[in-house]
C-alpha cells in the first residue's frame, strides 16, 4: 500500500557567493530565524526542520503556510529532487509530480518524444506509448506544438503537457503544487473532470496551496507549516480554525 513516511526530516540550503566575511558575519549578527552556519562555516538556510508525519491511503494532505514557509521545499523533497540533510524519508508508490512543469523533460525533444519516454520508463511497450502520446497530445491541445521541442514551449504550455502527462501516467502518489490548479479558463474546464480522476485513482495527495478554498474541496488533512516548522497537523477545519 501507498505510503509517505517522514522522520525527523532536515533540509538545508548552502549559500554561495557570498563572498565578504564581513557580509556573513553581518547576516549572521542579525540573529536570523533562518540562516546559520554549519559545521564547514557555510551561511545555510534551514528550509525544513524536523520534520515528522506519515501519510497513508486514502488522504490528501494540504500543505499550508506563509511565503517562505517550506511547502513548495516539501514538495520537492517528496519529489526526491532534493536530498534531507538528515532525517528519514520514505515514499511506497509511483509517484506523480506536478511542481515545476520543466521537471523530467528533456528540452531537446518534442513533447511527443517526451511523452513516449515516460510511457517507455514506466514500463509500457512502444506501440502503448505511442498511442498514449497521440491521446495526450489531444488533450493537451498542443496541437503541432506536439512535434516541436519542448525548449521553445511557453510556459503555459509546459503546463498542459506535464498535467496530461500526469494524467496518463496515474501516479499513486500525486504531488501538486495550487498554481496547476490554475491555468487558462478553456484548458482549466477541460482539466477538471481528468484532475478529479487522477486524485481519485491516487492514494495520496500532497498539494501545497494558499487558496483556502481549494484546500477545503480537495483535501481532508491539513499540514501547517512556519518558518520550516510543523505547527498544525490534522483535519482541515480544526487546522484553519487553529
Ligand atoms: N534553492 C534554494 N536555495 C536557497 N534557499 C532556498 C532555495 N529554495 C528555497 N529556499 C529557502 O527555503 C525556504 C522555504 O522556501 P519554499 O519555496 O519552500 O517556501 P514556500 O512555502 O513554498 O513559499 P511560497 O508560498 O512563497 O512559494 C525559504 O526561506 C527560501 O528562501
Amino acid at each position: 500500500m501507498p505510503y509517505v513516511s517522514v522522520q525527523n526530516l532536515t533540509i538545508e540550503f548552502p549559500l554561495y557567493h557570498l563572498g565578504a566575511r564581513s557580509l556573513k558575519k553581518r547576516i549572521l549578527a542579525r540573529s536570523p530565524l533562518r540562516l546559520r552556519q554549519d559545521a564547514s562555516n557555510r551561511v545555510v538556510v534551514s528550509a525544513l526542520r524536523e520534520l515528522d508525519f506519515r501519510i497513508g491511503p486514502g488522504e490528501r494532505v494540504a500543505l499550508i503556510g506563509g511565503n517562505g514557509a517550506g511547502k513548495t521545499t516539501l514538495l520537492r523533497t517528496l519529489a526526491g529532487i532534493y536530498q534531507p540533510v538528515s532525517g528519514r524519508l520514505e515514499v511506497q508508490g509511483l509517484i506523480g509530480a506536478l511542481i515545476d512543469p520543466a521537471a523530467g523533460m528533456d528540452q531537446e525533444s518534442t513533447g511527443r518524444e517526451n511523452i513516449i519516454l515516460r510511457g517507455l520508463f514506466r514500463g509500457l511497450d512502444e506501440a502503448t506509448s505511442e498511442s498514449m502520446a497521440e491521446e495526450i497530445g489531444a488533450f493537451s491541445g498542443l496541437g503541432e506544438f506536439l512535434d516541436v521541442p519542448v525548449r521553445s514551449y511557453s510556459a503555459g504550455m509546459q503546463v498542459r503537457l506535464s498535467f496530461a502527462i500526469a494524467t496518463v501516467m496515474e501516479p499513486e502518489v500525486l504531488l501538486m503544487d495550487e498554481w496547476f490548479l490554475a491555468g487558462d479558463a478553456d484548458f482549466r474546464q477541460r482539466a477538471r473532470e481528468k484532475l478529479e480522476r487522477l486524485v481519485e485513482h491516487a492514494d495520496i495527495l500532497v498539494l501545497a496551496s494558499h487558496d483556502m478554498g481549494v484546500v477545503r474541496e480537495w483535501c481532508t488533512r491539513a499540514i501547517r507549516l512556519e518558518a520550516g516548522r510543523i505547527v498544525a497537523d490534522g483535519p482541515v477545519e480544526a487546522v484553519l480554525a487553529a
